[in-house]
């Protein structure tokens, strides 16, 4: 386990002895365009109620071109949608792993959030399948997230890809002694607990001006930005999906809480099966796990539920 790693049972100490950490909590997420991955919001929304959270008013940042009507569905589903201003990295030649990653800059701005004391963000491609709330107790101070993986072709850019170094596996291909210190350990931006704060936003925004842009672009920044704090929390929370096909022995399914469909092929609701990997019968499994929440209609927002409560408490 990688050092510094809170495992299971200490994220269980450190919440479970600990007073729940004041202040306004709550899981938010991310919006861009007008395409599908409106799906996966409303899947995710879902997914926190059947999973009971205590916070399952889903906030949603926006950017502007997210349609009315995709936010109007995401009013039904009972999410709190709030439109964000796009933020762009410094002019660069930078060839991102995906064209697409540009926009994620723009997730800086849940930093401005911070009616929140503490926020878990999700990636609108992710799942929560066990409820998570009680990692909003782990100590203050610290930027929590899962360590990503570095064997997939996307980081065919990186030293540690061209040597065959994983920090999911750092005594099989161990990094070269001339070539200095091991890279700080790294984590995968679908999924992290933050402290909400205006300066903080102001701060990474100033610091992303003079940044050069690079592959995985917010993702690397975040990397970049909060190394320091950084404390890695068990792969249960973010389970990259390579993973299973990659470090197969770091991955026990039945305990996994959150499935981040990152993989190439593997967003549940454009899966067609024909991209490498996406023929395994686990990804199969985890797909039709996500239909499963997506169609149902019990989980859907009750709007009546909640007037009648809201009326309950005014006749208290
Ligand atoms: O067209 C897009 C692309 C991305 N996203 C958001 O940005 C996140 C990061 O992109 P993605 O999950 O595709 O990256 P991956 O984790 O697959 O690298 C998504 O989960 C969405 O929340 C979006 O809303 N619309
Ligand atoms: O904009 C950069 C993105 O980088 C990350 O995705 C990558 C990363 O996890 C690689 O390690 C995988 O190989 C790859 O499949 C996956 O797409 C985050 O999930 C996403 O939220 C976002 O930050
Ligand atoms: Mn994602």
């Amino acid at each position: 386990m990688a050092p510094g790693m809170l495992a299971g049972d200490g994220i269980a100490a450190a919440s479970g002895g600990k007073v729940a950490a004041e202040g306004k909590k709550g899981y938010v997420t991310f919006l861009a365009g007008n395409g599908d991955y409106v799906k996966g919001v409303v899947g995710l929304a879902k997914g926190l109620r059947k999973v009971k959270s205590a916070y399952d008013e889903l906030v949603v940042a926006v950017l502007p071109d997210v349609p009315a009507e995709q936010r109007e569905m995401l009013k039904l589903q009972g999410c709190v949608v709030r439109e964000i201003e796009p933020v762009h990295p410094p002019v660069n030649q930078v060839q991102f792993a995906m064209p697409y990653y540009v926009i994620n800059y723009s997730k800086l701005r849940i930093w401005n959030f911070d009616e929140y004391s503490r926020l878990i963000y999700l990636d609108a491609d992710v799942q929560v399948y066990d409820n998570i709330d009680h990692l909003f107790d782990l100590p203050e101070g610290h930027f929590y997230a899962v360590m990503d993986c570095f064997c997939e072709k996307t980081w065919s850019h990186s030293r540690q890809y061209s040597i065959g170094y994983c920090q999911q596996c750092p005594e099989k291909v161990k990094w070269p002694p001339e070539l200095g210190s091991p890279p700080p350990l790294y984590f995968n931006a679908g999924m992290f607990l933050f402290e909400p704060s205006r300066l903080t936003c102001q701060a990474l925004l100033d610091c992303l001006k003079n940044t050069t842009p690079t592959p995985f672009a917010e993702q690397d920044f975040l990397n970049m930005y909060f190394g320091k704090i950084y404390k890695p929390i068990p792969l249960i929370y973010n389970l990259v999906l390579a993973m299973l096909w990659r470090h197969p022995e770091n991955v026990d399914l039945d305990k996994v809480k959150i499935v981040h469909y990152c993989a190439a092929g593997s967003k549940p609701w454009r899966y067609t099966g024909n991209e490498e990997n996406m023929d395994r019968e686990d990804i199969k499994m985890l797909v039709a796990k996500w239909w499963d929440i997506y169609n149902d209609e019990s989980l859907n927002f009750k709007k009546e539920e909640l007037e009648s409560q809201e009326e309950a408490e005014d006749n208290q």
